[in-house]
């Protein structure tokens, strides 16, 4: 379904108790989107995915998933596949029994139920694994056997609460290659919530940061860093021995600078203010040397970074 909503939210709104959880989600995210949720711990997320997935409802506030309004849970459930974040497994279950269960539930005859448990164990690299018990599965293998639980009805939009916890870089890559795969091959949106910075660069489209509950920043990776005016990273390289002259010159620009390696390199590490326009700053910074008597013998500027987004949109009130 390209082009259309998979996912939006008006005003969504969760206390518990005093604590606003979520205070005022507003989401619009095209259908096919891998969208990354980040934020601090305690920001919302799993609160957002409760309430989305119509486990928990919103104080106030309305949402649709996959057109469906929030009115109708029922209906909406029968859209939305789910790892929650420590999701449980019945140790004593084969993957497959585990998967088949689930796919009659959601109303498959047994036949079907069977074939799309073993499609389901393919598609996740556990078709060997499939009649083995759960007890004997890896923490990666039994958040793949999750992914495979979330997709058993077909859903629109998948919601992934932090399925790269605790994996292994292996884990983690063939997590992500999964997650990938599940916009890509089935055209379903998902809805990733993470604190791995990383996984959103490799696999997002879009990311939402959340913190206190609220949207601070929203957008592609591009566009989020743009946004939180966040600082802009560069190197230089010099001849070592100009070192302290460098940097005498560098100190006398708005580009700070410091030395790699305690200076033997000559590289120096160069970090643009925000609010500085990156072009002004470099051509600020490669004149101050020349005109020092220093020659520039290589000059790299880094595009934004994440992390430094994420720190300037959340620090000030966390
Ligand atoms: N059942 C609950 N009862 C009371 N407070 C809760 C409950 N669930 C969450 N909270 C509080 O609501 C706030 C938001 O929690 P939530 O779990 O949604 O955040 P999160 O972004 O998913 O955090 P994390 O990254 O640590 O998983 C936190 O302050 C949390 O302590």
């Amino acid at each position: 379904m390209p082009g259309e909503v998979a996912l939006e939210a008006s005003g969504l709104r969760k206390s518990y108790g005093r604590l606003v959880a979520v205070e005022s989600l507003e989401l619009r995210v095209a259908a096919g989107t891998v969208l990354g949720v980040l934020g601090p711990n305690g920001a919302g997320k799993t609160t957002a995915i409760r309430m989305l997935t119509t486990i928990l409802p919103p104080d106030s506030g309305s949402f649709t998933v996959a057109g469906v309004p929030h009115t109708r849970p029922t209906a909406i459930r029968r859209r939305v596949g789910v790892l929650p974040e420590s999701a449980g497994y019945p140790l004593g279950q084969s993957g497959e029994e585990w998967l088949r269960y689930h796919a009659e539930l959601f109303g498959r005859s047994r036949a079907d139920a069977r074939d799309t448990a073993r499609r389901l164990l393919a598609d996740v690299g556990l078709a060997d694994r499939g009649p083995a018990l759960i007890a004997g599965y890896s923490r990666g293998m039994r958040q793949r056997l999750g992914i495979a639980r979330a997709l058993v009805n077909d859903p629109d939009v998948v919601f992934l609460d932090e399925p790269t916890l605790g994996l292994d870089p292996m884990g983690q890559a063939q997590m992500l290659d999964l997650i990938g795969r599940i916009s890509r091959e089935r055209g379903a949106t998902v809805f990733l919530s993470t604190h791995v910075l990383a996984d959103v660069e490799q696999v997002c489209d879009r990311v939402v940061i959340l913190n206190r509950g609220k949207v601070v920043a929203e957008g592609t990776v591009a566009e989020v860093v743009r946004q939180a005016a966040a600082p802009r990273h560069g190197q230089v390289k010099i001849p070592p021995e100009l070192l302290d002259r460098a940097l005498a010159a560098l100190a006398r620009t708005e580009v700070l600078a410091v030395a790699n390696g305690g200076g033997r390199l000559g590289e120096l590490e160069l970090s643009m203010p925000a609010g500085l326009e990156l072009e002004a700053a470099a051509t600020q910074a490669i004149k101050s040397l020349l005109e020092a008597g220093v020659p520039v013998l290589g000059f790299t500027l880094e595009g934004g970074r994440l992390s430094d987004a994420f720190l300037a949109v959340t620090e000030e009130v966390s």
